[in-house]
């Protein structure tokens, strides 16, 4: 039977310290519970304040009338992997929509996008991406870096930084307007290194325990973000670090947007575990691959990634 008591992700207070750096008083002390929260969830709240109620609200609002714009434009938003442009009018998934902006870092790229959904271009929503970009990658670089630490090859930090690119994605989820809950978005794992997710004040986001049990809904603060670890994190780490499968489930009328902003490998570049990583107690879990070519792999098949996906296609 369930527990009466649902649990909780791990909450991580950044507030203290949003601009650490490696060395400083909290530094260590926050590693360690990152490690921890990301070997035994794969995610967990990270209280960030950094950026602030205004700028999320402006977000959320200029989202708004992103997804009210006609479906002949945001389906102008095209992309090399079929799902980092424009997802939704699927019968199996009715309640979703979402637009992405890949290499989102590049300033060109927000305003090709906000040139390409709006006529005259859309410098509120130029703005406000630039800044949001600009702060969350601090909290992904940060919690990266740690964990690199706590394992012990933070060496690799900076090649991995620059074997990197962030893309944003935006999503709309309608209310059901029914009884009962419905699915938002199938379960999956992420196929990044780092995804790092934010909501309006809807929920629906649930993230399943590593041995499977429960489902954990997260209900996370105003000032906070859910941290989560991909699949190229878990290949890389060699299995220390988990991958969560999570999913979202809708209930009621109001429509929830959510924005999830991921740091995944870039196309032509191969994730492949450090050899600190591997040894007797930790054999070799994944072959080297390249995101990019899976993810259209798995497009192609026109099929949502099963279970096993990844080791199928590159386990050792
Ligand atoms: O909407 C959310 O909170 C989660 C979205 C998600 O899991 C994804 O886009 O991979
Ligand atoms: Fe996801």
């Amino acid at each position: 039977m369930a527990s009466e008591v649902s649990m909780k992700i791990p909450k991580i207070d950044f507030s203290s310290s949003p601009d650490l750096q490696p060395g400083a008083d909290h530094w260590d002390q926050l590693r360690s519970q990152v490690l921890q929260a990301l070997k035994s969830f794969g995610c967990f709240e990270a209280v960030y304040p950094k950026v602030s109620q205004e700028t999320r609200q402006a977000f959320f609002s200029v989202l708004e009338d992103l997804f009210s714009l006609p479906v002949e434009t945001k389906l102008l938003n095209t992309s090399e992997v079929p799902t980092f442009g424009y997802v939704g009018q699927y019968p199996h998934l009715p309640l979703y929509e979402s637009l992405g902006i890949s290499k989102v870092s590049l300033p060109d790229n927000i305003l090709k996008f906000s040139n390409l959904m709006w006529p005259h271009g859309n410098i509120n929503f130029r703005e406000v991406v630039s800044l949001l970009v600009g702060q969350i990658s601090d909290l992904e670089k940060m919690v990266r870096r740690m964990v690199m630490e706590g394992l012990g090859v933070d060496k690799y930090y900076e090649s991995n930084t620059e074997s990197i690119d962030y893309l944003l994605r935006m999503m709309k989820y309608k209310g059901p307007e029914k009884e009962g809950v419905r699915e938002g978005l199938g379960s999956h794992t992420d196929m990044t290194m780092l995804s790092i997710l934010f909501q309006n004040q809807v929920s629906g986001l649930q993230i399943q325990t590593k041995d499977g049990g429960e489902w954990i809904p997260v209900e996370i603060s105003p000032n906070s973000f859910t941290v989560m670890a991909g699949d190229s994190f878990l290949a890389w780490s060699n299995g220390r670090v988990h991958a969560p499968w999570h999913r979202v489930m809708m209930e009621g009328n109001e429509a929830r947007y959510s924005v999830a902003f991921f740091a995944l490998p870039k196309g032509g570049h191969l994730v492949q575990a450090p050899e600190e990583m591997v040894g007797e107690e930790h054999p070799l879990l994944f072959k080297p691959f390249d995101v990019i070519k899976y993810l259209n792999y798995i497009s192609s098949d026109g099929g949502k990634p099963g279970k096993s996906a990844l080791k199928d296609y590159c386990g050792v």
